[in-house]
C-alpha cells in the first residue's frame, strides 16, 4: 500500500456559526492524483487551508506527511498553489521564481535548471523577463503553478490551477501532473472542470460539509449509473 501523505480524519471547520466542514475523511497517497470537487462555496479551499494549517481545525485531525501543519521543515516538500495569486508584481516572472526557489532551499544550479523546466511546462519561457504587473490573469496563474512545481516537491496541492488557461496548455499541464504522479509524488487538486476530474485517480465529492463520495472516476460513474463525473456531481446534488 502506498504511503499516505495527506490524512484527514473527522475534520471540522467553522467560521462563526457556519460549519463549513462537518466531517471530512479522506487520504491522498503517493503516486496518486486526488481531485476535490464540489459546488462553489462547498469548502474545497477550506479543506486545503485546514490541511496546510493556514486555518485552525475545530475538530478532527489533518496530517501532512504524518505531521500537523504548519511545519517549516515540510516547506520544501510541498508545492502549494492558492486560488489567489501571491506574486511580487514589481519583480519579473524569473525573479519571482528565483525568490521562491531560494525559499525552498534549492541550490543555484538546481534553480537555473528548475526555472527552465517549470517555465516550459506553463509556456512562460518567452515572458520570464517581463514584470508581473504586465502579466495577464492567465499568465499570473501559470506563474503561480510554475512556482508550485519548483523543486519537484513530494506533494502538490493545487487550488484551481487551470482557471484561465487554454485547452492546449491545460493538456500539457496535465501531462506534467501525470508525470509527477508516476514519479511517486502525490497531488491534491481542486477543479471546476469536470473533464479534468475524469483525469484524476480518485475523486472526492464535497457536499454539505462532507465527502459524499470518494473513489476512482469509473467506480463513481458505475455507482451513480451515469456516463460522466459531471453527471455524478449533478446526481449527488439532486439536480439530475
Ligand atoms: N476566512 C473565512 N471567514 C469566514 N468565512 C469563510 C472564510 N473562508 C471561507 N469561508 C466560507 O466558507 C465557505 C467555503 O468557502 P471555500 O472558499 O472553502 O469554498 P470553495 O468550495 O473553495 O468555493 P469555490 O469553488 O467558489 O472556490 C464559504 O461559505 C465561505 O464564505
Amino acid at each position: 500500500m502506498a504511503d499516505s501523505i495527506i490524512s484527514l480524519k473527522h475534520l471540522v471547520k467553522k467560521f462563526g456559526n457556519q460549519t463549513v466542514l462537518k466531517d471530512i475523511n479522506f487520504d491522498v497517497h503517493t503516486s496518486e492524483i486526488v481531485g476535490l470537487i464540489g459546488p462553489s462555496g462547498a469548502g474545497k479551499s477550506t479543506v486545503i487551508k485546514t490541511a496546510l494549517g493556514m486555518e485552525l481545525a475545530d475538530g478532527g485531525s489533518a496530517k501532512v506527511f504524518n505531521k500537523t501543519m504548519p511545519n517549516r521543515e515540510l516547506l520544501a516538500d510541498i508545492g502549494y498553489m492558492a486560488q489567489t495569486d501571491a506574486l511580487y508584481d514589481d519583480l519579473s516572472g524569473k525573479e519571482n521564481l528565483k525568490f521562491f526557489a531560494d525559499m525552498k532551499g534549492l541550490s543555484k544550479q538546481e534553480t537555473a535548471k528548475e526555472i527552465d523546466h517549470v517555465a516550459k511546462v506553463v509556456d512562460l519561457t518567452d515572458d520570464l523577463n517581463k514584470r508581473v504587473s504586465g502579466y495577464s490573469g492567465g499568465m499570473m496563474r501559470r506563474l503561480s503553478l510554475a512556482i508550485a512545481l519548483l523543486g519537484k516537491p513530494k506533494l502538490l496541492i493545487l487550488d484551481e490551477p487551470t482557471v484561465g488557461i487554454d485547452p492546449a496548455l491545460r493538456r500539457q499541464i496535465w501531462k506534467e501532473l501525470k508525470h509527477t504522479r508516476d514519479e511517486g509524488r502525490g497531488i491534491l487538486i481542486t477543479t471546476h472542470v469536470m473533464d479534468e476530474a475524469e483525469l484524476t485517480d480518485k475523486v472526492a465529492l464535497l457536499l454539505d460539509g462532507k465527502v459524499m463520495a470518494f473513489d476512482k472516476p469509473d467506480v463513481l460513474k458505475m455507482q451513480y449509473d451515469v456516463d460522466s463525473i459531471e453527471d455524478v456531481f449533478l446526481k449527488a446534488e439532486g439536480v439530475l
